[in-house]
């Protein structure tokens, strides 16, 4: 990959606003190509084989122009983090969104918590807004039916359960035995083969993260494969990273639901200007015809400091080249 600026990539830190996924800043790398920049974020506690599709994806958006859209704009969910009901509130009052996703089972023994949350965030959504929970797999099968039918009174009905369990097994059992319907995230992502997804009967709704999938192209093709309807999700990028997701779901044939793409609040800041910012606006985000270029003042502001940690990302960003042989 000669044309890709990888000596010049620039190493960032970003301060999320609330925890999320055990994650406090929000960290990764930017690199220029000839057809805009493109952001390598693989979480810290990912291997170098796990993170060659993330490489792949931000290789992919600096180098090949996104695929004809069809359609000019997205819906977007807003996302609760594991925090308060007055807080659920606040973010989803404050977010001009009409569907919530909202983080469960944060930790054991959660439900009572839980169900004041998607409670609050009901509230705040209104009869005619749509409330989805995550559990990220942390439910064992009958701890994740108890769970779902409490928390789809809690809701008023639940749109449907992103990853209840761990297993495509599990998911099955979980969906013959609730009415709400189940989305499949973390199966599809890690599935050795995503299509067996749909085969085990054990979704209704394949959650498609184009960074982790190896990009536009690769996604695309998962959700062609997978034969389900699908929902576009982030993996918390910045814009840059973001507007990959958002050709994503802009090229994708269907798009029923609102996609998990308005994550950029749960940053404190942005690489790119205000302008170009990809923040939600009335509950919507464009699709962008190339990927924003980050601003260089936001560049110098969000640099990471911490030269050891900066080495980190440096060395990983070559390791992971030499794995995936770009
Ligand atoms: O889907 C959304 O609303 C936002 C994205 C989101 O929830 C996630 C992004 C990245 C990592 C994951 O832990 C998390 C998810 O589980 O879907
Ligand atoms: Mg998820």
């Amino acid at each position: 990959m000669a044309d890709v600026d990888f000596a010049g990539a620039v190493v960032y830190a970003i301060p999320m606003r609330t925890r999320f996924r055990g994650i406090t800043v929000r960290e990764g790398l930017v690199f220029s190509g000839p057809a805009g920049w493109g952001e390598f974020c693989a979480f810290a506690d990912y291997d170098d084989a796990e993170c060659v599709p993330w490489l792949r994806a931000a290789v992919e958006q600096a180098t090949v122009p996104p695929p004809a859209p069809v359609r000019d704009r997205v819906p977007v969910n807003c996302t609760v983090p594991a925090v308060g009901p007055e807080r659920a509130h606040e973010i989803v009052a404050a977010s001009g969104c009409t569907t919530a996703k909202v983080k469960v089972a944060d930790h054991p023994g959660s439900l009572a918590e839980d169900a004041a949350r998607v409670e609050a965030v009901r509230a705040a959504l209104g009869r005619n807004g749509r409330v989805r929970v995550d559990a990220n797999g942390a439910w064992d099968v009958d701890t994740a039916i108890t769970s779902l039918r409490a928390l789809d009174r809690a809701a008023g009905g639940l749109e449907y359960a992103e990853q209840p369990c761990r297993t495509l097994d599990e998911l099955a059992a979980v969906r013959r035995a609730v009415d709400v319907p189940i989305a499949a995230d973390e199966s599809i992502r890690r599935a050795d083969d995503p299509l067996k997804v749909a085969v085990a009967g054990a979704a209704d709704i394949a959650v498609i993260k184009g960074t982790p999938l190896g990009g536009v192209r690769r996604a695309l093709r998962v959700a062609e494969a997978a034969g389900l309807p699908c929902v576009v999700s982030s993996a918390l990028e910045t814009s840059v990273g973001l507007a990959g997701q958002l050709a994503l779901a802009g090229a994708l044939p269907e798009l029923p639901y609102a996609c998990g793409l308005g994550t950029l609040s749960l940053l404190t800041g942005d690489l790119v200007d205000d302008g170009v910012s990809l923040r939600p606006v009335s509950g919507s985000l464009p699709v962008p015809p190339a990927p924003p270029s980050p601003d260089p003042a936001r560049l110098a502001e969000y640099r990471l400091a911490d030269p050891a940690r900066e080495r980190w990302w440096r060395d990983r960003l070559s390791r992971v080249r030499a794995l995936a042989s770009l």
